[in-house]
């Protein structure tokens, strides 16, 4: 996959095959796009090409808003999607004037003027152009003028749910992991630097790398005790790699603010069955499983220690199902 970003000097794309959107997470409703996508390239000889944009759309409309999370940083929604084997990704800058063009203007300037599409394929519900005025109905009454034909694609339903990034979002906010899984398509997964805690954990008898995520805007999972598989890339990695069945070893996480030691900043940690060395500032890739149980408020560490030891057991035999 070759990745643009630089609108200036796309190459001269041979009846491009064409579809847009942000695709954070690149989810099994995303997957079904991009399938028809190959498909309909392969058909008539043509290229596959995705545009995306950076930043995501609503950190630009929104500024003030700090509670957009994202399932995927843009590394990993290139890996993601290089996986899905499209031939250009094109990462369109998207500014406040990009966003403010009218539809048509989107269409002929952007659209037909960079990429000349042959065919655009895109999801039922998208929109595009000021105040989000353009949509599928637009695209088609253009079909004619400027050749191309639209491709629409039905929305993706798993459990009769429809998949949708912000699902997706809101079942891991609520600590649904098995859930989003099943919508995105593949175990979650989030990369970070270890750093250190209060060095409490190895007295406990559980000691847990704490890990910095890579991107602030990463999406945390809801606080309560998860069981994962966790990765060390490689050092000097730059923390985007994806899972790779191998080198994963089982390992049982808890995202929370540690009520039993009043803790007051959110953490993030893991400890890593039948495993020692010092991780410290290595980068740790952890892929969740399931859910276990909600955090909570001990009595004092023994008690903590205890139930650690059952969530320990817990999370063995939900990674070997
Ligand atoms: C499997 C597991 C479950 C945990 N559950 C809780 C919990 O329910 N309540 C809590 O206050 N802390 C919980 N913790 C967090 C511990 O308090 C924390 O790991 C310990 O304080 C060590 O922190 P440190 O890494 O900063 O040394 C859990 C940790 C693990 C590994
Ligand atoms: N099984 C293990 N799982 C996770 N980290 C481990 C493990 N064994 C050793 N470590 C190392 O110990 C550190 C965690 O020990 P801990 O006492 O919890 O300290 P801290 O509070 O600094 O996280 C990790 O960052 C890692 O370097």
């Amino acid at each position: 996959m070759l990745v643009h970003r630089d609108l200036d000097h796309l190459p001269a794309f041979q009846r491009a095959v064409l579809t847009i959107g942000t695709f954070d997470g690149v989810h099994c409703g995303h997957r079904q796009v991009i399938r028809q996508l190959r498909e309909t390239a392969a058909a008539c000889n043509g290229e596959s090409v995705i545009i995306t944009f950076e930043p995501h759309p609503r950190e630009v409309l929104f500024p003030g808003n700090n509670d957009l999370h994202l399932l995927n940083t843009l590394d990993e929604k290139i890996r993601l999607l290089e996986q899905q084997g499209v031939d250009h990704l094109v990462i369109v800058p998207f500014t406040n004037a990009f966003s403010s063009q009218p539809a048509a203007a989107y269409i002929e300037d952007f659209l037909v003027r960079r990429f000349c599409p042959y065919r655009i394929i895109i999801g039922y519900d998208h929109h595009f152009g000021h105040q989000r005025q353009g949509n599928i109905g637009l695209l088609r009454e253009v079909e004619a003028r400027y050749g191309f034909r639209v491709v629409e694609i039905p929305p993706q339903v798993v459990h009769h749910l429809t998949v949708s990034s912000t699902k997706i979002r809101e079942h891991l906010e609520a600590g649904h992991v098995a859930l989003a899984n099943e919508l995105l398509g593949y175990d979650y997964f989030l990369s970070g630097t270890v750093v250190h805690g209060d060095r409490r954990g190895r007295e406990l008898g559980y000691p847990t790398a704490n890990i910095r995520p890579a991107d602030k805007r990463k999406l945390i999972p809801g606080s309560g005790i998860y069981a994962v598989r966790a990765r060390l890339d490689p050092a000097g990695g730059d923390g985007s790699a994806l899972p790779e069945a191998s080198s994963w070893l089982p390992a049982v996480m808890s995202i929370g603010y540690r009520p039993t030691f009043n803790g007051t900043d959110l953490r993030v940690e893991v400890h890593i069955f039948d495993f020692s060395a010092d991780i410290y500032d290595r980068m740790l890739t952890v892929s969740l499983c399931d859910f276990i149980r909600p955090e909570l408020k001990f009595e004092n560490a023994e008690a903590l220690v205890r139930q650690i030891e059952q969530d320990a057991q817990t999370a063995r035999e939900m990674l070997i199902r």
